[in-house]
Formats: C-alpha cells, structure tokens, sequence
C-alpha cells in the first residue's frame, strides 16, 4: 500500500519534529464534521486528516476495478496494491493510483476529489468499511500518515477515531445533529435530490455503519457537541474553544 500525505512544507512550524496534537472528532453523517474539522483546523493552524475521504476511494477504487465490495480478501489485496494521497492543508485533494493491471487507470494517479462524494459512492462504502481486516489496515496508514505529517496539530474525523484510532488524543469530540438537521443541510449539497430521499440515505447508511462502530453515545471522556441549533460558525467555535482550553490546561501543566 502506497499511502501519503500532501502537507505543503510551509505546514511545518517549529515543533515539526515533536508528535502533533491529535484532535480527534467523530459524528453520524451530515453532523458537520468534515466542514467543520476544516475550518477549525485552519483557525487553529493544523492539519486535517478526512478519513472517510479513505473509504470512499477504497469503496471507488474497488468499484472502479471490479472488486467484490463484499470479499473482505479481494479487498485487502486492492489496499496492498492501491495508491492513496490526501491533502491535509488548504483544499482538499484525493488520488488514487489502481495497479496497472487493473486496466481502467493504468497506474497514473486518478483525481477521485469530487466522484467519492457521489451518491453512488456513498451507497456503497459502507460494504468495504464494514471487513475488520480493512479497517485495521486503514487504520495504520492513518496513524502513519499523521505521525509523517510533520505538523503541530491534526484535526482527524471520521467514525472510530475517538475510540479506535486515537483513544490517547487530548482532544476528542462526538459532533451530533439531529436527524433532520443533518439531512437538510445534506439536501443543500445535492441539489437534485430531495429532502426525503437524502434523509432516507442516510438513515440507511448511518443504520449499516452503526453495526460497525458506535458514533451516536460518546465513549468515556469524550466531549459531545450537539450542532443543531448551532450554525457553522458558532459550531467552529465550539471546537476550537474546546482545544485551545486543552492547550492552555497543558501550557499551565508545564509551569
Ligand atoms: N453547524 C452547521 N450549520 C449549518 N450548516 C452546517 C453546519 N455544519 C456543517 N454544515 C454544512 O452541512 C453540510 C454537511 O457537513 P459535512 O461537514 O459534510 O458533514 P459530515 O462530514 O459530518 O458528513 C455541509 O454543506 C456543511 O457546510
Ligand atoms: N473512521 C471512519 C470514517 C468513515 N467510515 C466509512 O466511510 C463512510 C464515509 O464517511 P464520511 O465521513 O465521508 O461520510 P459523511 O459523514 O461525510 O457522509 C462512512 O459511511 C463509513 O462507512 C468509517 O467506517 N470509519
């Protein structure tokens, strides 16, 4: 597996050698997590790590290839073959690089950025994030990718990140929304489809995710952020308070 990171160098303060502050943010789909991790990241001057971006170009790569989404041997051999970039400043930007057996991409690195946010893609994640060989796996790129990343903090979001991936971080978040709320302002991204629909998707998918790991009730010592009477700003806020008093109580520790 070829998994990296594109950090651009000027990401790297003085404390690049040091390990980053980990800020570790769970949630449900549409709760604002990856909108809102960005935003906070760049207030806060770290890195972001969007691991759903991951299974979204595992479940394209694999589908792109011919994969059984299903056969949790087919893909695990894709991730030993696969190639994967991620920015973690700025804009987001996603490639994948399919061996070039695979025929379709012929080894060049493919712009998956805006096809994993598909539909079609998000209907079908769910099938290569549910294999526990596969999540292991993604889940030390992950750890790789974000001690490599020579940052001094990063923010990273997804599903199991405060549980799993980073139980240790000092800062972890479970970022909620009702129902409702978080299929509104999915609607607003899609515009042809409709409200009903995307509530619909993503019931479903929440519903098949959930079997998998538990993103609704906080773990212990994890900090629940409730965004639906919070618009985007003030949802920003609340993360960022919550780690610069993380950073103060550490600063304050040290004197
Ligand atoms: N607190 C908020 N108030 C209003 N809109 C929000 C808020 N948080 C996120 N959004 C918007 O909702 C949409 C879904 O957010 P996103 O970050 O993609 O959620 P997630 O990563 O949890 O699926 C985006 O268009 C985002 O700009
Ligand atoms: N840490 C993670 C992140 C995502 N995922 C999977 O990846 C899918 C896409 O995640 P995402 O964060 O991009 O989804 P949204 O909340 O943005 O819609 C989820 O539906 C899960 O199946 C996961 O299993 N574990």
């Amino acid at each position: 597996m070829n998994a990296s990171a594109v950090a651009p160098a000027s990401a790297a303060g003085p404390t690049a050698s040091a390990p980053p502050l980990l800020v570790a943010i769970d949630g449900p789909a549409g709760s604002g997590k990856s909108s809102v991790s960005r935003a906070a990241a760049d207030r806060l001057a770290f890195g972001i790590l969007d691991t759903g971006a991951a299974y979204r170009s595992l479940a394209w790569a694999a589908l792109r290839a011919g994969v059984d989404l299903d056969d949790e041997r087919a893909v695990l051999e894709l991730l030993e073959t696969w190639g994967f970039t991620i920015t973690m400043r700025g804009e987001q930007w996603v490639t994948v690089t399919l061996p070039a057996e695979e025929g379709a991409a012929s080894g060049d690195p493919v712009d998956v950025t805006a096809e994993i946010r598909d539909p079609a893609v998000s209907a079908q994640v769910s099938r290569v994030s549910k294999h526990p060989a596969v999540r292991e796996r993604l889940n030390e790129m992950f750890r790789r990718i974000v001690a490599a990343s020579g940052l001094p903090g990063v923010v990273i979001e997804g599903r199991d990140i405060t549980t799993v991936v980073a139980p240790e971080a000092p800062v972890r978040i479970l970022m909620t929304a009702s129902p409702e709320v978080r299929a509104q302002r999915r609607a607003g991204e899609l515009a042809d489809m409709s409200h009903e629909q995307v509530l619909a998707d993503i019931a479903a998918r929440d519903a098949k995710d959930a079997l998998v790991v538990d993103f609704f009730t906080p773990a212990p010592g994890v900090t629940l952020v409730d965004t639906s009477d919070l618009n985007f700003e003030q949802s920003i806020q609340a993360v960022v308070d919550i780690v610069r008093a993380v950073q103060r109580a550490a600063e304050e520790s040290k004197r």
